[in-house]
């Protein structure tokens, strides 16, 4: 195992950031081993886009620490151990496709022009196309290639799927898991659409209201839950702690209950392991109705 496959790509401790108008982010202690890819998820202000900024160094810390690929996060340009895409896609729209990746080659030693290229091919973006030309789910592609195109450790990726249509999401999220496959890159995506992250993220981050309530490898997470599915009255066959969250509708009642496999053995109510959307879900909408209360 290598030094970079053996530490965290990325570890927090009790991080936490303060605006003027108050917490983005608190409390926040997590470890990500290297090599994973990453859900980051949350609702809108959940504090997802303040963590991507502490781990690129963009943002300094209020309080705690945190470590990116085994150091603190420099906020220098450029770190070649970390590539970060904010969602605004941070490209020139007068340089055309080529200019770009050029001024990529001339920032990045690592840089490896063919590795750029293959994202460009991947996306159909034609080479001499000037970047203000090219469509939101082009301009993504050029992005990633000039995220990947230095070989990073990890690349934190803020709502890259944002601008394309559901064949171009799938299209760039089969394109990061070959990239974490072929050259063990850690890749962090924040995304709302949880239903996609699920083909490709074997780690969850679940942020709400500036708080981390679900963090760790998704087989753990899913084998450490069970929907429990029963009749709408009555009694419910586990202790009320253990419920999640509990939707009630036409075909009965629903829980999330944090128990594996055996949760609440009545024969009239049915356990199976949740997906990762049923997860969080159930776990975003408790921690939407525990502000509401
Ligand atoms: N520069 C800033 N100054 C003051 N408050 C900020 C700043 N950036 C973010 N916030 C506040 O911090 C909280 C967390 O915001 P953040 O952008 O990190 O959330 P998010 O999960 O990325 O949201 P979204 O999904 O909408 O992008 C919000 O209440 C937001 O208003």
């Amino acid at each position: 195992m290598t030094q970079r496959e053996s530490r965290p790509a990325l570890r927090a401790d009790r991080l936490g950031k303060r605006y003027r108008r108050g917490w983005a982010l608190r409390d926040c202690t997590l470890a990500v081993p290297s090599g994973r890819v990453v859900g980051l998820v949350g609702p809108n202000g959940a504090g997802k886009s303040t963590f991507l900024g502490l781990l690129t160094g963009l943002l300094q810390p209020t309080e705690g620490q945190v470590e990116v690929a085994g150091a603190r996060p420099s906020g220098r340009q450029p770190d070649h151990r970390v590539s970060f895409l904010s969602q605004e896609k941070p490209l020139y729209p007068q340089f055309t496709v080529e200019d770009q990746l050029r001024f990529g080659r001339s920032a990045n030693p690592q840089w490896d022009q063919a590795h750029a290229e293959h994202y460009l091919t991947r996306g159909r973006v034609p080479a001499g196309a000037r970047i203000g030309t090219l469509s939101g789910g082009q301009r993504t592609w050029v992005a990633l290639a000039v995220a990947l195109g230095t070989h990073p450790e990890l690349v934190l990726l803020d709502e890259p799927l944002a601008d394309l249509d559901p064949v171009a999401r799938g299209s760039v999220l089969a394109a990061l898991a070959e990239e974490r496959q072929r050259h063990g890159t850690t890749i962090v995506l924040s995304s709302h659409v949880l239903a996609e992250l699920e083909e490709v993220c074997d780690h969850l981050l679940l942020f709400a209201g500036g708080q981390v309530r679900l963090a760790g490898d998704v087989r753990d997470l899913i084998a450490g839950h069970t929907v429990l599915s029963g009749p709408l009255g009555g009694p419910i066959p586990v202790p009320a702690r253990t419920v999640v969250d509990a939707t009630r509708g036409d075909r009965g009642t629903h829980l999330l209950v944090t128990a594996g496999a055996g949760a609440g053995a009545d024969p009239v109510w049915h356990g199976r392991p949740p997906t990762l959307t049923q997860l969080a879900l159930g776990y975003l909408r408790a921690a939407h109705e525990e502000v509401a209360a």
